[in-house]
């Protein structure tokens, strides 16, 4: 009887989860017909802006359900194809791709690429996770390799420092004196250097097993030659892989994605061997995880791994494209989140760094939506319209930023017009908002908290949230539209994952990181002044002119809407105005950025 090595099955609670979209999806109708029949005559223009807002949200709302209408968990059975294939499993080329020693620093890049026989495999991670065994005296052995290890990392350092390789590695492997052609990082010959060759009867490990074959590439670059970032250099890799060990299944890496859990391998392959279905497969991800984060994540979560075949150039974000076009030729993919994480990356440690990430995605993922692979007209008719819609839920990423925007300014900017963009507290169309409002935002923090975060850790979520909807999504938009207009190119800003001393120690103690002058820090502190200054003017008005309960019935939801941008702003306020450390805004940010606000509420309130 043929026994399956993996199985699918559907999450509980599926259909509660249908009927609770739809009763806010039904709310959306709701604010949507209020809208249309309850134009303000006092402020026709922001009310029309705000049902252009509230369209788009419900729109993108909509979109973003394909994540989670019919979610789907898989097991893999690893006893089942150790026993029919354990002879001969495929072979598995593994391409690790870094771009710059100093943000990847080369230590890093080989605990992803080392592989002692240890879980995890990065020896830098086992040996944090095995400290305690360290110290006690069992750990005779682990010592003795930890030895090993430092005498390797030492070598590295300062190679690493001198910028050149020691006289007795050049010896031992004569392509890396190719190093002298090096001009820049941008230009230089091809560096090819089998540093184990697998085939080799020598090449044992003391316990006498064989070592897998180990190969450096620097592929050649000239400054007159685009290279492609990534994708450029994962194709170069699939070309000399071909050439020497031709694996037919490759896992691709991050420089600082070390395994976390030596069985992915197999895993993975339980989706490719299935004797039944895995002829359309044509890949596996998993799902990107991070080994630095703090308790409660300041700058957010993450994404997505591909591991997979020939790139697609031109785009920044070139996994997302790839993994679209190879589904558009009709192979179906496999998203693998095992609870014991398979590898685990560095994620970023300022806000600087995650907003400029973010940047790229979007950008990316905006280009993609644009570009001839679109999942719409490239998608449509080749992939299943659920798998369409969840393509665009990320390609219009960038696009929130215009509704965000126009939601976290001009309410508050009413307040001081007095003029009201909500319905009243009394009225029954406050149902269908606060609805809307409250079971959108308990199902996130639900879904949040049932993932392992915690309750805070949703709250700054929901700032990362909006800080990436307000700055980096709208710089991405702006540079697209640019791009597109043929006056700039596409770049791949490459994120650090190291930091300084007293950035990382502001890291642990989650305390937000701005320090550098940023148009995006401009933004994000014009906006969160601008609801502040808003708020306190309309609040002095009241107190001296009275009126509360006139406030209360009228702007209620308006009100409610500038508190909590100020209360998650928090932090920023207290960056500009109160801290001393370098991770503070600078105040040359935060003085341009009061201009803006002061200006923006001047003109509101003088029109009025
Ligand atoms: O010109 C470049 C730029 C980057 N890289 C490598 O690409 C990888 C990812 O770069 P990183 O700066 O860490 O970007 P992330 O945003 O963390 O990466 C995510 O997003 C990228 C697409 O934007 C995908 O390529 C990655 O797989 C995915 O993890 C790293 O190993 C880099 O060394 C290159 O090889 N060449
Ligand atoms: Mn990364």
């Amino acid at each position: 009887m043929y026994a399956p090595l993996f199985e699918t099955k559907k999450a509980k609670g599926s259909s509660i989860y249908k009927l609770f979209a739809t009763s806010i999806f039904v709310g959306i109708v709701f604010i949507w017909i209020y809208r249309a029949t309850h134009v303000n005559e006092n402020g026709r223009l922001a009310w029309i802006g705000m049902f252009g807002a509230e369209i788009w949200f419900g729109l993108y709302w909509i979109l973003t359900q394909a994540h989670r209408w019919n979610r789907i968990y898989r097991q893999t059975f690893k006893d089942r194809l150790s026993q029919r294939y354990e002879n001969d499993l495929p072979g598995v080329d593994i391409f690790v791709c870094t771009a710059d020693p100093k943000i990847e620093p080369p230590m890093m890049v080989i605990n992803t690429v080392l592989s002692f026989n240890v879980e995890p495999r990065s020896p830098e991670a086992h040996f944090r996770a095995e400290s305690e065994k360290l110290e006690a005296s069992q750990g005779q052995h682990l010592a003795s390799v930890k030895k090993l290890y430092q005498v390797m990392e030492n070598k590295i350092e300062l190679a690493t420092k001198l910028g050149r390789i020691s006289k007795s590695a050049l010896l031992e492997h004569k392509g890396f004196s190719k190093w002298d052609s090096f001009v820049s990082q941008k230009d230089h010959d091809a560096i090819l250097q089998i540093v184990i060759d697998g085939g080799d009867a020598e090449a044992k490990d003391t316990e006498g097993c064989r070592l897998p074959t180990l190969v450096y590439l620097a592929r050649e670059k000239r400054p007159q030659h685009f290279h492609n970032f990534k994708a450029g250099a994962m194709n170069a890799l699939i070309r000399v892989s071909s050439e020497i060990s031709n694996g037919p299944v490759i896992l691709n890496l991050d420089c600082d994605m070390y395994s976390n859990n030596s069985q992915s391998i197999r895993d993975a392959l339980c989706f490719f061997l299935d004797e039944e279905k895995s002829h359309e497969f044509a890949y596996v991800q998993f799902p990107q995880s991070f080994h630095n984060l703090t308790k409660n994540e300041l700058y957010g979560g993450s994404l997505r791994v591909v591991a997979d075949m020939g790139l697609k150039y031109g785009c920044p974000v070139e996994d997302v494209i790839t993994g679209l076009s190879i589904q558009c030729r009709g192979w179906k993919s496999i998203y693998f989140n095992p609870e014991r994480k398979g590898f685990l990356g560095v994620a970023g440690t300022t806000l600087d760094q995650t907003l400029v990430q973010h940047k790229r995605w979007s950008e990316g993922d905006l280009q993609i939506f644009l570009s001839k692979y679109s999942p719409i007209w490239y998608g449509l008719g080749r992939i299943k319209f659920g798998l369409i819609m969840g393509y665009c839920a990320y390609c219009l990423w960038s696009i929130n930023c215009f509704a965000t925007l126009y939601y976290s300014t001009i309410p508050a900017l009413y307040l001081l017009r007095g003029v009201s963009l909500f319905p009243q507290v009394s009225s029954l169309w406050i149902i269908p908002f606060t609805y809307v409002i409250i079971a959108a935002n308990t199902y996130s923090f639900a879904e949040y908290l049932c993932s392992g975060g915690t309750a805070l850790g949703w709250w700054n979520e929901q700032r990362i949230w909006l800080y990436k909807r307000t700055s980096s999504y709208l710089l991405a938009v702006v540079d697209t539209f640019f791009k597109m207009v043929g006056n700039s190119d596409s770049g791949f800003v490459i994120s650090a994952k190291v930091s300084d001393q007293d950035v990382s120690q502001r890291y642990e103690q989650e305390k937000m990181e701005f320090g550098a002058i940023s148009p995006m820090f401009t933004i994000l502190s014009s906006l969160a002044l601008l609801n502040l200054f808003c708020l306190i003017r309309m609040v002095t008005k009241v107190v001296w002119a009275g009126g509360f309960e006139s406030v209360h019935e009228t702007m209620g939801l308006q009100v409610l809407l500038s508190g909590v941008l100020v209360l998650i702003n928090l932090p920023l306020y207290n960056a500009a105005f109160f801290r001393k450390d370098k991770g503070r805004i600078p105040s040359s940010v935060t003085l341009k950025s009061a201009l803006v606000a002061l200006s923006l509420c001047t003109i509101y309130d003088l029109l009025w």
